[in-house]
């Protein structure tokens, strides 16, 4: 069961909703659902549905699409996954993002290898992101990702994201000046806060040109974040990277559980 309620405007063009589930089951399956819909819409209007995925918690709460009925409805021939942001790591340690989607999602649906862009690991953090950007203005010279006409940056699908307890989300920290980026694709980071220190990240350009996000949050220990995001009163100074996620033109939707908005005011 989920009930709807009502999160703060966007820009102009761009809607908000909050969706709290009863579990984290209830939202698993909504989550698929979701996705699945957005990935018919998009193969059917582009012939490719480009997601991408966030590391951490999130992973999880996509496993009902490796079941029926999503495992055989979903045309996972169309799908082209990214990271939106990605450890600078070798690919099969346990810190990987790429490792944890591979284990949880990639390995048991049948998504063409060629069409799965992992970081080349072999590069510094500055060689990943710079090789990472190039891989991605190719893909849209080929047509495969979208551009947004009114930002002139990528337009990806559907970014799939989670959000760490101090509100991060990709590796966009809170005060880092990464956030403040306003150029690049992809950057990288080498003093993360949070372990390892060295990673690459999409920038807030091309997080606010996506069409959809799902932001997934749950447990009592992100309630903070979640107030401050969703509640009424917000100020511009001081802005969790959470909250300066605002579309230009798409759709943004919170996929949280009641402990993850146990603090807001009217849920
Ligand atoms: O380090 C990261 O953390 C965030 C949040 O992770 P969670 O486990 O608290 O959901 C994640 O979205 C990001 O991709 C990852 O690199």
């Amino acid at each position: 069961m989920a009930t709807d309620g009502a999160a703060p405007e966007g820009e102009a063009g761009s809607k908000r909703k909050l969706l709290v589930f009863d579990s984290k089951e209830d939202l698993a399956v909504s989550l698929a659902k979701y996705t699945a819909d957005l990935s018919e819409k998009f193969a059917a209007e582009r012939g490719a549905f480009t997601v991408v995925l966030s590391g951490g918690s999130l992973v999880n709460s996509l496993r009902k699409l490796t079941e029926p009925p999503y495992l055989d409805s979903v045309d996972w021939s169309k799908w082209h996954v990214f990271w939106v942001d990605e450890r600078v790591v070798p690919k099969d340690h346990e810190d990987s993002n790429y490792k944890l989607a591979l284990d949880g999602l990639l390995a048991k649906v049948p998504i063409p290898t060629g069409q799965v862009y992992a970081i080349n690991d072999a590069l510094s953090a500055e060689g990943a992101a710079d090789d990472y950007e190039t891989c991605l203005k190719q893909l849209v010279k080929n047509g495969v990702i979208a551009m947004s006409q009114s930002t002139g940056f990528p337009r990806f699908d559907v970014m799939l994201l989670g959000m760490g307890p101090d509100g991060h989300i990709a590796s966009l920290f809170p005060g880092h000046p990464l956030v403040n980026e306003n150029q690049r694709w992809v950057t990288y980071i080498k003093d993360s806060p949070k372990p390892p220190p060295e990673r690459i990240t999409f920038t807030f350009p091309v997080i606010n040109s996506s069409a959809y996000v799902a932001m997934v949050v749950t447990g009592a220990g992100k309630a903070g974040a979640v107030q401050k995001a969703l509640s009424d009163k917000q100020t511009s100074s001081d802005l969790l990277p959470v909250e300066m996620a605002v579309l230009q033109d798409g759709e943004f939707t919170w996929f949280t559980d009641k402990p993850a908005v146990s603090m807001l005011q009217n849920k």
